[in-house]
């Protein structure tokens, strides 16, 4: 007889009479049918595997463990590669970052950077021989990279790496060397311990003059034995310059000194949408235990209520759902953009660099601080279960947050968006997606409370506050203040200018999609309620930019207000269906609190119960320490 699969009846009452057709959401996020299908296979063919599951909770296992462990299931993913049933590529997009890696790598992929940077470094900067030369051994895994850039002493300011490359003509040899404490390389994933190769970033000096940091193909261990190569330490290695700027021992410069940038623009573009995946996972979970979990009197008398039938409770997760559909369409905008401006760069036209830089900026930054900010309200609306390790929120929380300091510190990443953005409105030139700072634009002088009305609100905010920022800068100009101390101390408004401009491309993007996109009546209604709801959202967070850049009056706030809480209570009845269609695997969630199945008190029961601390009653430290301290009377 077959086993009765048990559903929590609350939730099961939740999936009653969806208005819509979940399916036809899971494909808009995978990107149509197909993908949706390709994707299943995939997970059943990895997460079927014995031999990539847990023996034991990741968490009590020793540093060392971790590592051999995750590095043990990483090698088993590598050897699947070739007969999955999704091909090469998509598996490996899969495998890295938050999706389905994630469900298997708890801990991190130690190959994450041999892909996400190291093979893009190869691909974007190498010359064609050095692309034969390297790339197959790379793909083959005959050799692991990393992309060691960063120092002890420089992450932000590359200008200022320490670690030198100088060319000796009569060798025609490259001598790397760190010469002091803080050029030590510090950071670059899989360093340590797993790879046997680096594109590592360094000053290079060729004929006494420094030309600025390039990208050097460096090996650092033995490729038999992976002990480090003789003087890795000190790093006098016989590294090869990567696309050579060396011809015949004469430096020629490159079309654009930047373009050595190039992967950390491809990762900001990544991330995007990792971040997304993160977020995705933390709202499932939260909305699923949300509605398991009841608690407190809504009602005098009345049963005790769902958590998330309280308008807080809403409040708390219904705008990070709507922004893992805004996040999604953005970064799907920006890879669109990242793949026509990297095309163009192919053929020797950089025109659309600065767009791609500065967007790419503004995206990581917005993407990365806005979904840690929601993956902790996520955490904290669970009360004390969202604090347990077994929650995953720990863990997400943890990889989001990193993402706003890796691949550019966010607030650095912010004043490299408002470099764009005032030189954009100045010059009034370029600006492929700041079209709105070319020419005049003219504000209404009501304010129109519709979507297309509250959208031409954020693009009078994004270009009414690089005036701001640029009136400041005139202004110290005029005090006689020399450029970079006017910007350091514009440096408020500067920052403000860029996420309201990044915030302008999420919310065009998000009502663009929609406008655009072949979708049935119902699925149109509720995610344009779910757009509607988070445009609202922002602009109730930010209306001091509202209020300073357009016509935004005290009345027009309380009429939002009221639209933004009826949103509330139009979108409460459809939080589980929305989530359910995000069609994430338990496996993925990896959390007591988020399964499908609702029951979440005998998960979490069953988790506690896999401690090392829970195998037996008392455990021995009682009698090394905690007896004697009874019987001391102290
Ligand atoms: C599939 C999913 C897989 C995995 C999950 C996803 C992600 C995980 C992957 C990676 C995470 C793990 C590893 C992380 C790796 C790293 O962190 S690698 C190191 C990253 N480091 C940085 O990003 C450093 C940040 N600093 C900088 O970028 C620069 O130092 C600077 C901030 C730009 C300042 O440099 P500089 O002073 O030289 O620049 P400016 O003088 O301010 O500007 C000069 C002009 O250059 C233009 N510019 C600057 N940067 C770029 C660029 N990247 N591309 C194009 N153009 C650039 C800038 O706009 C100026 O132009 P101008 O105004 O016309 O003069
Ligand atoms: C999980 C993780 C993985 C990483 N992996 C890698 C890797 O694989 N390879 C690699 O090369 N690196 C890696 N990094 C390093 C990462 O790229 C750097 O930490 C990052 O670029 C920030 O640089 P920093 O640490 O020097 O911070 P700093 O720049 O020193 O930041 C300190 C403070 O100074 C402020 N600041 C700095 N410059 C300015 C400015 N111009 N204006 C205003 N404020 C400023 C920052 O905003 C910040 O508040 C990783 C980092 C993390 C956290």
């Amino acid at each position: 007889m077959s086993k009765e699969i048990y559903e929590n009846p609350d939730l099961k009452k939740e999936r009653q009479n969806c208005p819509f057709n979940k399916e036809e959401i899971t494909h808009l996020l995978d990107g149509g049918k197909e993908k949706t299908i390709e994707r299943k296979q995939l997970e059943n063919y990895i997460l079927s595997d014995e031999q990539l599951k847990d023996a034991v909770p990741m968490e009590y296992l020793s540093h060392a463990d971790k590592y051999a462990e995750e590095l043990r299931k990483a090698c088993l993913l590598m050897h699947k590669l070739a007969d999955s049933p999704a091909g090469q590529v998509p598996t490996l997009r899969a495998l890295m970052g938050a999706g389905l890696g994630s469900a298997v790598l708890k801990e991190g992929n130690p190959l994450a950077l041999h892909y996400v940077m190291f093979i893009p470094a190869l691909m974007g900067q190498g010359t064609i021989d050095q692309q034969a030369k390297w790339l197959e051994k790379a793909y083959n895994l005959n050799m692991i990279g990393t992309y060691a850039q960063t120092e002890l002493g420089h992450g932000t300011f590359l200008r200022g790496l320490e670690t030198r490359a100088t060319y000796d003509p009569k060798t025609q040899e490259f001598i790397l060397e760190s010469p002091s404490l803080t050029a030590y390389k510090w950071w670059p994933g899989s360093l340590g311990k797993t790879a046997n190769y680096a594109v590592v970033m360094a000053q290079l000096y060729t004929k006494g003059k420094c030309e600025g940091t390039h990208p050097f193909m460096v090996q650092l261990r033995d490729e038999e034995t992976h002990e480090p190569l003789p003087g890795i330490v000190n790093m006098w290695l016989n590294p090869v310059c990567i696309s050579s700027y060396i011809h015949y021992g004469t430096y020629v410069k490159p079309t654009n000194s930047k373009l050595s940038y190039a992967t950390m623009v491809f990762v900001r573009v990544v991330v995007c949408q990792d971040v997304t995946t993160n977020l995705r996972k933390a709202v499932t979970i939260a909305t699923r235990y949300s509605c398991v979990r009841r608690q407190s009197e809504l009602k005098p008398g009345d049963r005790e209520p769902q958590v998330m039938d309280y308008q807080a409770q809403q409040n708390k997760l219904l705008p990070p759902l709507a922004a893992t559909f805004a996040f999604q369409l953005a970064a799907d905008h920006l890879w669109n953009l990242y793949h026509t401006a990297n095309n163009n760069i192919e053929q020797g036209d950089l025109e659309l660099l600065p767009d791609l830089h500065g967007l790419s900026c503004a995206l990581k930054a917005l993407c990365s601080s806005e979904a840690a900010n929601f993956v902790e309200v996520c955490r904290q609306s669970c009360g004390g279960h969202g604090y347990m390790s077994c929650s995953n929120f720990p863990r997400i929380y943890g990889q989001v947050t990193a993402a706003e300091t890796y691949e550019g510190e966010n607030t650095v990443l912010w004043l490299q968006v408002a470099r764009y953005l005032v030189k954009t409105r100045k010059e009034q030139s370029g600006g492929l997606s700041v079209k709105y700072l070319i020419g005049e634009e003219k504000g209404p002088k009501t304010v129109d409370t519709t979507l297309e009305g509250i959208v031409k609100l954020y693009r009078r905010a994004a270009v009414g506050l690089v005036d701001v920022a640029i009136a400041e800068l005139d202004k110290s100009g005029r005090k006689g203040e020399a450029p970079h101390d006017a910007w350091n101390h514009a440096a408020v408004y500067l920052i403000k200018a860029a996420q309201a401009h990044a915030r302008l491309f999420v919310v065009e993007s998000f009502v663009d999609s929609l406008k655009e996109g072949k979708l049935s009546a119902p699925v149109r209604t509720v995610l344009s309620q779910l757009c509607e709801l988070f445009i609202i959202y922002w602009l109730l967070e930010r209306s001091g930019d509202f209020f300073l850049c357009s016509n935004l009056t005290k009345q027009d706030l309380l009429l939002l207000n009221s639209k933004y809480v009826e949103l509330l209570a139009a979108i409460r009845p459809q939080a589980v269906n929305l989530v359910d269609s995000f069609d994430l695997r338990d496996e993925v969630l990896n959390s007591p609190l988020g399964c499908w199945d609702g029951n979440v008190y005998q998960r979490l029961f069953d988790e506690a119960a896999k401690s090392p601390l829970n195998q037996s009653n008392v455990h021995e430290s009682f009698h090394k320490y905690l007896k004697p301290l009874l019987k001391s009377n102290l």
